[in-house]
């Protein structure tokens, strides 16, 4: 089927327009989340459009020069939106290079056919290839709306490359922006796809990375950065799992600062969120990358020890109290020294074990060193077979 050369111009300018408006608006809220750099890249995209409509009745350096410039334009800001979305500083100088670099070919060229047109698609390509390997390089891991880039710029990129071969063939005669027949109606028309796509993708990625930001904010603890106490349960149940199945020894030990309230009382709140901080970062620090730590109520935290025995877990704790005798708590010029007690379960689960029973074991250990005068380590009894 052949359309209208220009009737698919101007349907493209229009859907662009209508969805550029949309993005502006809704990033008006949010003015660090990339809508309105996207918006201003569909905007670009439908003044170009409306430039090529134009084809035949205005000068060529209008329609087709600043036509492709604005083009150009919107696949930069499509591609500034992408690295704003996902938290990245925009390189606007070098972004705004390629459609710089088109205008000034445009220019020199806007006299001659084929290298005129050839130097347009390459401008586009390489501006296609970028925008695919940011997608790929930083959208990939937040979810899947990248697929939409990459496909939308994999569709533009086969449009441009099929304009490419049809002037390398000598077809270029076939090409103008007035001129409706197949080979225009198929490379027009994916001018839609390449709208369509990266707008939506941009959007679906900003969606993405917001519940991603979310799911995170959810598990982490807001004062110490670590898992918070909902966190640390869900990988305690895991690794109890684990070590079920597989049948390895896991520890689970229950950290508590002792006298925690004498460092609020003595020397204030934040003080003690001070301590807090440090302790937790000082537990991360120290364990290994496979052992977890979270924030498991006000002041205990709660270390899992997976493939780790009573003998391990007790040297694990024991180099635990060590650092954090030797690297007392800072706030402003205070020094602020602290301790904590420590009740351990280890042992391999048992089918009826989860993260409540073995917990209250720890807890319950933790009880008895804090009956004891605290500073010290106390490990639950294994259970009679
Ligand atoms: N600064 C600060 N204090 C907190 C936070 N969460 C809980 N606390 C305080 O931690 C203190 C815990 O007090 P207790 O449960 O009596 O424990 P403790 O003083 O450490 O005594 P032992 O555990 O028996 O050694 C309370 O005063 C809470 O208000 C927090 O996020 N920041």
């Amino acid at each position: 089927m052949i359309f209208n050369t220009p009737t698919i111009f101007a349907s493209v300018a229009l859907v662009a327009l209508i969805m550029a408006v949309c993005l502006i608006l809704v990033g008006q809220e949010h003015k660090r989340d990339g809508m309105r750099t996207g918006g201003a890249g569909l905007f670009a995209h439908a003044l170009a459009y409306c430039c090529f409509t134009l084809y035949g009745q205005a000068p060529l350096w209008l329609t087709y020069g600043v036509g492709n410039t604005l083009l150009a334009l919107a696949l930069a800001f499509y591609a500034a939106s992408l690295l704003r979305i996902h938290g990245q500083p925009v390189p606007w100088s070098r972004i705004f290079v390629l459609p710089v670099l088109m205008a000034v070919a445009l220019a020199a060229l806007i006299d001659t056919r084929e290298p005129r047109m050839f130097a347009a698609c390459l401008v586009l390509i390489l501006q296609c290839l970028l925008i695919m390997a940011w997608a790929w390089r930083y959208a990939r891991h937040a979810g899947r709306a990248h697929l939409l880039l990459l496909l939308g710029g994999g569709i533009t990129l086969i449009g441009l490359l099929l304009r490419v071969a049809a002037i390398a063939s000598g077809a270029a005669a076939e090409l103008p922006y007035d001129v409706s027949n197949l080979r225009q109606t198929v490379s027009v028309s994916i001018g839609t796809v390449t709208v369509m796509m990266f707008s939506l993708g941009l959007v679906l990625m900003a969606k993405e990375k917001t519940e991603t930001a979310l799911r995170e904010m959810a598990l982490r603890d807001a004062l110490t950065g670590i898992a918070n106490r909902r966190a640390i349960i869900e990988a305690c149940e895991r690794e109890i799992e684990r070590a079920r199945r597989v049948g390895t020894q896991l520890s689970i030990a229950l950290l508590d600062i002792d006298h925690f309230k004498r460092i609020n009382d003595s020397h204030g709140h934040l003080a003690g969120d001070a301590v807090l901080r440090q302790a937790a970062g000082l537990l991360r620090q120290r364990l290994r990358q496979s052992d977890e730590v979270g924030r498991y109520g006000g002041e205990e935290f709660l270390v899992l020890l997976p493939d780790t025995g009573r003998d391990g877990a007790l040297t694990v704790i024991d180099g635990l109290r060590g650092a954090v005798a030797a690297q007392p708590a800072v706030f402003g010029d205070l020094v602020l020294p602290y301790r904590f007690s420590a009740g351990l379960w280890c042992g391999v689960p048992a089918p009826g074990d989860s993260s409540d029973s073995l917990i209250a074991h720890a807890d319950a250990a933790l009880y008895e060193v804090k009956a004891a005068g605290r500073d010290g380590v106390s490990v639950a009894q294994p259970r009679l077979a």
